[in-house]
């Protein structure tokens, strides 16, 4: 007998464990280990990864398998393994470990339906209703009422009806219908075999014969080519002379496009002192992580590139993960270029389709590098030689759902199982990478000054405040608007950056300060414009807008802070001659549309581009001569400890996209506190100084990376039940650690509320604390059965990122 150990698709029990199940004898030596099954579980059918096969079980009464979900594993023995030690580092189930690893597409979410086993009339008359006339119903059409409910219970137990779950690929393989011809016919005369008057069986079958004898053609190229019919082709294919076979076809979003080969520059002297130890590093299977701090325009994305080639030559393969933002066409276009159809790009704008697509290629072996956002650093190659993380110091490489990895994390950890070296890559590094590459644990590799000695761009400060005493109360300050106006006489171009967060707009009224809030989340409504609407960007609530304050009856009920969209209208008003391009969520809502802006001001299209976040990385435009930061202080004073290092990352990062060619560059930005070091320091591109200072801040008030932290958040709709569970888990907590360990709070979450939960948090300080994640898992378990049935929500977040 042959047995396998499964991880069943289960959160709630005891399910970290393997579950025995018998392998049935026609399954035998088919399955392996990471090949998606069915099995049965309890009374229902369930979806799991095979973990193990073994030649004995330690239960008496094993149930067998059902079924083989995939003719192959879909997890690499390295992926099982690491999902192991994710689910440990993160304190989440291992099931979900395993697929947060496999395309969303197979991921496939079992669809529930009762089957009746018996004839209807033998029902209860509740469930003869529901039933009505049908063989099977699916449970989401069942009326919620508790007496149907416990009829379903008894029914099931007497086994009248079955619950079955209908496990479906949620992608169909795209195929199509392509023709070969049978070999036995090569080189015959074809007028012996079909007559003389068959002529167009014979066009097309000579056609075959003397260009495509042993290729499979598309049946509508075939049709189209030889303008001949469907009719003549099924003849043929009836006759055997010609085979209908299904070809699967990819869909290649890229495959429209064709891509500029892309010349490869003579590197400049510290680009080639940069990649000397990374070459060594892949020569010779070393696990190194590298951190390559080089100033913006540096010339990094080359370094990527060369290290990268040195890789495909050893017959290795290669990771880049970009944050999705910059994963723009100019960056894929630089790989493309370079590497052509070795590359799969993993791109969260692609359909579930196009991304199963990309990820078969890897797994076919296909391909031998993949660029992509945050979860391509899953891609299953078995030959890593490399793997890049550009902009490393990026928030979005963290996912803030379970499993709540850092991409770094899962790098460096495929990094040493490959024997390979890691590249980290960042003009402004995390203060955590950068720490570690002081201690050694990295090694630090640095471009200090930009490609050609091109000057890093002179910046301005503009303090608002005294604009506001001149009496200017507009969103551009004299200066920034007298250099826009230079731009536009000396056809340069510009960028514009408004912070997303913080300008967001939100409804106030002038007579009583009422603010509209969402009822179910405690965060304020935000205006949006085009709809004329109200909405929570948290539960996406929404109502119409305001037109009277709801506590005074006041008409004086207004929209405040300045969108996108009103800057836009404002720019429009101040210089009607300028061409703008406005990229936020609403003009990039659309497939492509990002792509499309970006296109048409990369053609001159546009003087001023105007926009969010998504302008701030990657854009490498050569007519770039000034960038302007409309206020740099909205980030500055969110509650969190990172605030002050992502505006100094912000503000170099915006001022980097200016005059990275042969135009000198130049920076407004505008603030209310000029005099904060995180613009004093942006101001003369000085991270070292930056750095320095901050790590002082972080040291006296005990942040990383002198500490490490945990948040634990408890959400329940009962106020009283989230702030006793907080508290027992609080002093569970404490009386656990070691002193020296910090357990704060329990505190009220900074958004005290979301979808009618209540927020609690703790905040765990710690340098040393051995048993801090079994000492997590006991409180995930202890609690697993009420987050199952009580609505009970708790969250253990190993690596916070955001703490709004
Ligand atoms: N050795 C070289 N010779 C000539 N041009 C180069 C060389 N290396 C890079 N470049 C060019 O310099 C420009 C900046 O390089 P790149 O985009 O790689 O910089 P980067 O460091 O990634 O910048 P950022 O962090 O701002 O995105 C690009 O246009 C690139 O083609
Ligand atoms: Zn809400
Ligand atoms: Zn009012």
């Amino acid at each position: 007998m042959m047995y396998a150990k499964v991880i069943v698709d289960v959160t709630a029990g005891q399910t970290n464990k393997a579950f025995d199940y018998r392998i049935p004898e026609e399954l035998i030596d088919l399955i392996l280990p990471g090949m998606r099954v069915i099995v049965p579980f309890g009374p229902r059918k369930i979806q799991g990864f095979i973990w193990e096969i073994t030649e004995n079980t330690e239960l008496d009464r094993v149930k067998p398998i059902s079924e083989m979900l995939d003719p192959y594993p879909v997890l690499t023995n390295e992926m099982l393994q690491l999902g192991q030690w994710l689910a440990e580092e993160t304190v989440c189930f291992l099931i979900t470990a395993l697929q947060s690893m496999i395309p969303s597409a197979i991921r496939a979410k079992p669809k529930k339906i009762l089957k009746l086993s018996t004839e209807e009339q033998y029902l209860p008359a509740s469930l003869q209703a529901v039933f009505a006339g049908k063989s099977s119903v699916d449970w989401n059409t069942i009326p919620n009422e508790k007496e149907i409910f416990s009829s379903i219970k008894q029914a099931v137990e007497k086994e009248e009806i079955e619950v079955d779950y209908l496990v479906k690929d949620k992608t169909k393989k795209k195929t199509i219908q392509s023709i070969r011809m049978n070999p036995q016919y090569r080189g015959v005369r074809f007028a012996d075999i079909l007559g003389n008057r068959a002529k167009k069986q014979i066009a097309v079958m000579e056609w075959f014969d003397t260009r495509y004898p042993d290729e499979k053609i598309p049946i509508k190229e075939v049709i189209d080519t030889l303008q001949t019919s469907k009719h003549t082709m099924q003849q043929l294919i009836t006759k055997e002379m010609l085979f209908l076979e299904e070809l699967e076809e990819y869909r290649d979003p890229y495959s429209d496009r064709f891509f500029e080969p892309d010349p490869r520059p003579e590197l400049t002297g510290q680009q080639k002192h940069v990649l000397a130890p990374v070459r060594t590093a892949v020569d010779h299977n070393q696990d190194t992580t590298f951190l390559l701090r080089g100033v913006t325009g540096s010339g990094k994305t080359e370094i990527y590139l060369r290290a990268i080639e040195k890789v495909l030559e050893k017959g290795e393969e290669a990771i880049v993960l970009v944050p999705e933002i910059s994963l723009t066409p100019q960056m894929v276009e630089r790989f493309k270029g370079r590497f052509g159809s070795k590359v799969a790009v993993l791109h969260s704008a692609l359909s579930a389709g196009e991304k199963y697509d990309e990820w078969r290629k890897i797994h076919r072996k296909e391909v031998q590098v993949a660029v992509g956002a945050r979860s391509a650093v899953f891609a299953p190659f078995e030959k890593l030689g490399l793997i890049i993380i550009d902009e490393e110091h990026e928030g979005s490489y963290k996912q803030e759902d379970h499993p709540r990895y850092h991409a770094r994390h899962i790098a460096i950890w495929r990094g040493s199982y490959h024997k390979c070296p890691v590249i980290l890559g960042s003009a402004t590094p995390s203060l955590e990478s950068y720490a570690r590459a002081k201690r050694g644990v990295y090694e630090l590799l640095e471009l200090k000054e930009r490609v050609n000695n091109i000057a890093m761009p002179e910046v301005n400060i503009v303090d608002m405040r005294k604009e506001l005493r001149k009496g200017n109360r507009s969103a551009f300050s004299e200066l920034l608007l007298q250099k826009l106006k230079d731009r536009l006489d000396r056809n340069e171009q510009a960028v514009l950056f408004l912070n997303r967060r913080g300008y967001s707009t939100f409804v106030m009224c002038r007579n009583c300060g009422y603010t509209a809030e969402c009822p179910h989340c405690e965060i304020t409504l935000t205006y949006h414009h085009t709809q004329r609407k109200l909405k929570c960007h948290y539960c996406g609530y929404e109502e119409p807008m305001l037109t009277t304050c709801p506590a005074c009856e006041s008409e004086h009920i207004r929209f405040f802070g300045t969108g996108t969209q009103k800057v836009e209208e404002e720019l429009t008003k101040l210089l009607p001659e300028a061409r703008v391009i406005r990229m936020d969520v609403d003009t990039t809502s659309k497939k492509g549309s990002h792509e499309k802006l970006l296109q048409a001001f990369g053609n001159g299209e546009a003087d001023i581009l105007l926009g969010t976040q998504m302008i701030a990385k990657g854009l490498d435009f050569p007519r770039i001569t000034l960038a302007g930061v409309l206020a740099a202080d909205t980030m500055l004073h969110l509650p969190d400890f990172r605030a002050s290092e992502r505006t100094f990352q912000l503000l170099t990062q915006v001022s980097g996209r200016a005059g990275r060619d042969k135009l000198t560059g130049e920076v407004v930005i505008q603030t209310y506190t000029p005099d904060h070091y995180s613009i004093e320091h942006a101001k003369t591109h000085d991270y070292e100084a930056f750095s320095l200072e901050e790590m002082g801040h972080r040291k006296r008030s005990g942040y990383p990376p002198y500490y490490y932290l945990a948040l634990v958040t408890i959400a329940h709709e009962d106020v009283v039940k989230v702030m006793q569970t907080a508290e027992k888990i609080a002093s569970f907590l404490r009386s656990s650690f070691s002193p020296q360990t910090k357990v704060l709070g329990p505190t009220v979450s900074p958004i005290a509320r979301i979808k009618d939960r209540y927020r609690y948090q703790c905040m765990i300080k710690y340098r040393n604390e051995p048993d801090l994640k079994s000492i997590l898992n006991k409180i995930a378990n202890r609690y697993q059965k009420e987050m199952a049935t009580d609505k009970l929500f708790i969250s253990i977040d190993m690596n916070p990122q955001m703490f709004m």
